[in-house]
């Protein structure tokens, strides 16, 4: 993808996503992507939250602990608004292990944070099940957009600068082609997906409480997916080195873990010019945003 690594994305197309997705949104009727799907993987030991996604660390898990689930909702999605590269398709046997068959009792989540920024991801989502429950997790756009710029710059050294890319001409109008300028905009986002669901079936997580609250924020998850609140403040512990909450013990393990180095990873510094612009431009969509889904996120 030449036009991620030059720090300007292609708009989304139906190949970009991963293949496991593609077989499962396909345009088929509902109830149809497990008799689809390849044979039956149960989530094993019915995990409390188990994240699944494309690409290498596709099934990362930041859970305490395996805990059978209850009976709840079916499917659930989590968006987070930061797309990265898909993987090429995956042999199929890699396919099963990514999107198992979801078993009574059982809930899969899975993880695939461009569905939230693709036109198609909608209605592929509402033909494959119309009551999938839907996490959206967001963050101020202005930090989210250094966060893209910093993982595109650690995987392309030589980027132009965040300055040059978030702006044409110069300091001339922000550059909405800019993918990651465009994801910032939730609000047009969401406009989309309002089309075919309604708001009750989303839940939209706070990222700045995610790292001050995660318990708190964890918690709305559990309550949204009907679950049990088992997840509480004492799995987590504030890590001085890391710089974010971590877990006390890993899954399966009596060990503390972090998320991975590429998540919680410094910025790069950026003008005190260019952020009040910008955060001047998302000012009107953060509002819309705050109307339409009832939550004020505290970004302005
Ligand atoms: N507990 C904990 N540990 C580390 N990082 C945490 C945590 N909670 C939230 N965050 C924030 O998650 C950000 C990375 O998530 P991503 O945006 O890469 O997620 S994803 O791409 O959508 O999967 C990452 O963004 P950056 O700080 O820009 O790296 C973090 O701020």
């Amino acid at each position: 993808m030449a036009s991620q690594l030059s720090g300007k994305r292609a708009p989304f197309s139906p190949s970009d996503f991963p293949q496991h997705s593609r077989e499962r949104l396909g345009s088929v009727g509902p109830g149809s992507t497990l008799t689809r799907a390849p044979a039956a993987t149960p989530l094993s030991g019915g995990t409390g939250i188990r994240l699944l996604r494309a690409g290498p660390s596709s099934q990362s898990c930041h859970c305490p602990e395996s805990r059978p689930v209850a009976a709840a909702s079916r499917r659930a999605m989590v968006m987070t608004p930061k797309p990265r590269r898909l993987e090429p398709r995956s042999p199929r046997g890699r396919d099963r292990s990514l999107m198992p068959r979801t078993l009574d009792g059982q809930i899969t989540l899975e993880k695939t944070p461009s569905y939230f920024v693709t036109r198609e991801a909608p209605g592929r989502i509402h033909g494959m099940s119309p009551d999938t429950k839907l996490i959206v997790v967001v963050r101020n756009p202005v930090t989210r957009a250094i966060s893209d710029y910093a993982q595109t710059l650690s995987k392309t050294p030589g980027l132009p600068s965040f300055r040059a890319l978030a702006f044409r001409h110069g300091l001339g109008p922000v550059d909405t082609a800019w993918s990651a300028v465009r994801i910032g905009l939730y609000a047009q986002h969401l406009t989309n997906w309002l089309r075919l669901f309604p708001l009750s079936r989303f839940l939209f997580v706070s990222g700045e409480r995610l790292v001050s609250d995660p318990a708190g924020e964890v918690g709305r998850v559990q309550d949204f997916l009907g679950l049990k609140r088992v997840v509480t403040d004492k799995h987590f512990y504030f890590n001085a080195t890391k710089g974010f909450p971590c877990l006390k013990k890993a899954q399966g393990g009596s060990r503390p873990r972090c998320l991975g180095k590429s998540k919680g990873r410094p910025h790069p510094r950026v003008p005190e010019a260019v952020v009040r612009r910008l955060r001047d431009f998302y000012r009107p969509f953060n509002r819309r945003f705050y109307q339409m889904t009832g939550q004020d996120f505290g970004w302005d």
